[in-house]
């Protein structure tokens, strides 16, 4: 029998997303998802400042007690010999210094979305991976479902044709001004807050992982945006994206302010709208985690199909993790299923967005300097 691969994980950060991505790795990969080649081991948790905390996360997050250590700094959890690979869980203003912070110290790395603030930042961490020879991946959890997975092959297989639009959406009906303070990261300057950042990157990972794949030299498109600011802060609030792909159009649509799935039940129709010459794929709100998907043709070519339920049990970060695994046993410093260089793309086509828009973050959290 083949042997099971064991990846040793450090967390740096015990926020919200940490907490949700620890607790899937704590799973066991056969009962949860029928996983034998690959393993995770939470060795390592540390908080900007404070061990107990990181001790804390490690009990709540269900780390059998004594097996990992707490750490009360990033510094120390980046240098400990017995990690394998940081998982950056910071906000997205944080997450270039923390990423290069570990890749500085020899560690592999999984950094949440959106990858970096700008496309330069993204560009230089890419660098000092290759340098090093380290993993490096955007964690992306969407990309990795059973269900984008058979959509990007149903798209691949011709199904539905020539595809020459996709429309993607992500929103979040909120009221704002009360949904979050001024300090929250999801509206935070000083945080890279703002829906494009944090939502829109999922409606673009659904135009992209579709229309960047149509052509074997794919290359940034042409954008076409339109910004609508959310006066408490300056962030964008409501953002239309227009990709110009050389076959096809791309349309994303992010919103903290109204939403794609008021009623929570769907009654809006879906999120995801992929057309081609012979038909159409659609995919369930949210863009984050979609569970259903369908595909209509014509009458004559059998007509509205069933909707295909992929649920997901627990968390579903796992299936990230153990590509993640599986790309650093098999000697990978890069995932093909989210590859550098359509980071690189999505990551521009925001900046080109903001540009639109006349909208910068603060200069320290656009810094390039390393
Ligand atoms: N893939 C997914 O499904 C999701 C991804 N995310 C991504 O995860 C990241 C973190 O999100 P989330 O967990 O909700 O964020 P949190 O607000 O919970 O913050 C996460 C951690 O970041 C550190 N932090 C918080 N505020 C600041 C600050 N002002 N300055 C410096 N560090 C700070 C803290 O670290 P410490 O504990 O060390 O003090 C905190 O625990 C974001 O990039 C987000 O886009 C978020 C939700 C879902
Ligand atoms: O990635 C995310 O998915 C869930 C959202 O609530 C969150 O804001 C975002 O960061």
């Amino acid at each position: 029998m083949a042997s099971t691969f064991e990846l040793k994980w450090g967390i740096l950060s015990c926020g919200w997303m940490a907490t949700v991505f620890t607790k899937d790795l704590v799973l066991d990969p056969a009962a949860s998802r029928d996983v034998t080649d690959v393993k995770h081991t939470v060795v390592a948790a540390a908080t900007s400042s404070d061990a107990g905390r990181a001790e804390k996360f490690l009990s709540d997050c269900g780390v059998p007690s004594g097996t990992a250590k707490a750490y009360g700094s990033y510094e120390e959890l980046v240098n400990d010999p017995n990690v394998d690979i940081v998982y950056v869980a910071t906000p997205h203003s944080h997450h270039f210094p923390h990423a290069l912070l570990a890749l500085n110290a020899g560690k592999h790395v999984l950094c949440e979305k959106a990858f970096t603030v700008n496309a330069e930042q993204a560009r230089i961490l890419i660098d000092v991976a290759k340098q090093k020879n380290l993993f490096l991946m955007e964690a992306v959890w969407a990309r990795f479902f059973p269900l984008s997975i058979e959509v990007r092959n149903l798209v691949a297989s011709g199904k539905i044709g020539d595809v020459k639009r996709v429309h993607a959406d992500l929103s979040l009906l909120n009221d704002v001004e009360t949904a979050f303070s001024p300090t929250h990261r999801m509206v935070n300057m000083d945080l890279a807050g703002g829906a494009l950042l944090d939502l829109g990157v999922y409606a673009l990972t659904w135009v992209f992982q579709i229309l960047y794949h149509l052509d074997e030299d794919a290359t940034t498109p042409k954008v076409l945006s339109h910004v609508q600011k959310y006066a408490g802060t300056g962030c964008d609030e409501t953002t239309t994206i227009i990709c110009q792909f050389p076959r096809a159009t791309g349309i994303a649509t992010t919103s903290i302010r109204v939403g794609g799935d008021v009623d929570g039940l769907g009654t809006a129709g879906p999120a995801m709208r992929i057309y081609g010459t012979k038909g159409e794929i659609q995919v369930a709100h949210p863009a984050w985690k979609p569970l259903k998907y369908r595909v209509i043709l014509p009458q004559e070519a059998g007509g509205a199909g069933e909707w295909q339920v992929r649920n997901m049990p627990d968390g579903g970060w796992y299936w990230e993790a153990d590509a993640t695994a599986r790309a650093i046993r098999d000697g990978k410093i890069e995932c093909e299923t989210m590859p550098w260089k359509e980071t690189i793309s999505i990551m521009e086509v925001m900046d080109e967005v903001r540009r639109q828009a006349d909208m910068t973050y603060p200069a320290a959290i656009e810094s390039t300097a390393h």
